[in-house]
């Protein structure tokens, strides 16, 4: 199995050159996770508390479940992959069956911070959005998709999500292998990625 690991910051366009990398690819061939699914549980908290938690923060992430269904999917088996809710901030109680797949891509703004989980990785992949194409990206959607207003993103984008973001993600660029500038959506990039995956499916 091949895994490609997608980073960068919220709103660089991770979940959109995942889809168009995957769009021309044969269906079942190539399998995805997203880091959102592996959110901490929250369930023992009120959804205000949830709603005040720093979801930008490594802390944040369920490392050990990832790196054991990730290990579960290479060794061949199948796993249930969570459910997240953005509306409730919370992982759900459903989950997706996710199966072992010739490719494997996973998704997600920490997913180079963690070592046990970037050494898993063939190939990284960090997405590159200037902060500020990043910033109202963000802002549509979680006003029009996620359940926060005008306000409220932006002070969680003072507090939390930029301060995480210099810390944090912007520094596991290095790491990268291939870096794709996303301002502008970029087919070339995309075409690239595509090429190594049909190479591996053969
Ligand atoms: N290159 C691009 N140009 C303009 N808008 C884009 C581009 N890439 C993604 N978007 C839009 O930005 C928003 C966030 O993209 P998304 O792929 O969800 O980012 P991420 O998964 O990194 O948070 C979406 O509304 C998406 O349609
Ligand atoms: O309940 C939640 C959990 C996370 N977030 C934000 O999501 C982004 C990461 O997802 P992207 O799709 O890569 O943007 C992160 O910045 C968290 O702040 C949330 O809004 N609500």
């Amino acid at each position: 199995m091949l895994i490609i690991g997608i980073a960068g910051g919220t709103g660089c366009g991770k979940t959109t050159v995942v889809n168009q990398i995957i769009n021309e690819l044969p269906r079942g061939e190539v399998g995805v996770i997203s880091q959102d699914s592996y959110y901490n549980d929250l369930s023992h908290l009120s959804l205000e508390d949830r709603r005040r938690t720093n979801f930008d923060h490594p802390q944040s992430i369920d490392f050990e479940l990832l790196e054991e269904h990730l290990q579960e999917l290479t060794a061949g088996r199948s796993v249930e992959q969570p459910v997240y809710s953005f509306l409730e901030c919370n992982r759900t109680e459903k989950t997706i069956p996710t199966h072992p797949s010739k490719v494997m891509i996973v998704e997600g703004i920490l997913i180079l911070t963690n070592a046990r989980i970037r050494n898993m990785f063939d190939i990284k992949i960090y997405v590159h959005a200037d902060s500020d194409e990043r910033l109202i990206r963000r802002l549509k959607r979680d006003v029009n998709e996620r359940g926060w207003n005008l306000n409220e993103t932006l002070e969680k984008y003072q507090c939390n999500i930029k301060p995480m973001h210099e810390q944090f993600i912007e520094p596991t660029k290095e790491y990268a292998d291939i870096i794709i500038p996303n301002n502008k959506y970029n087919t070339v990039a995309v075409d690239i990625v595509r090429t190594i995956i049909n190479e591996k499916l053969g």
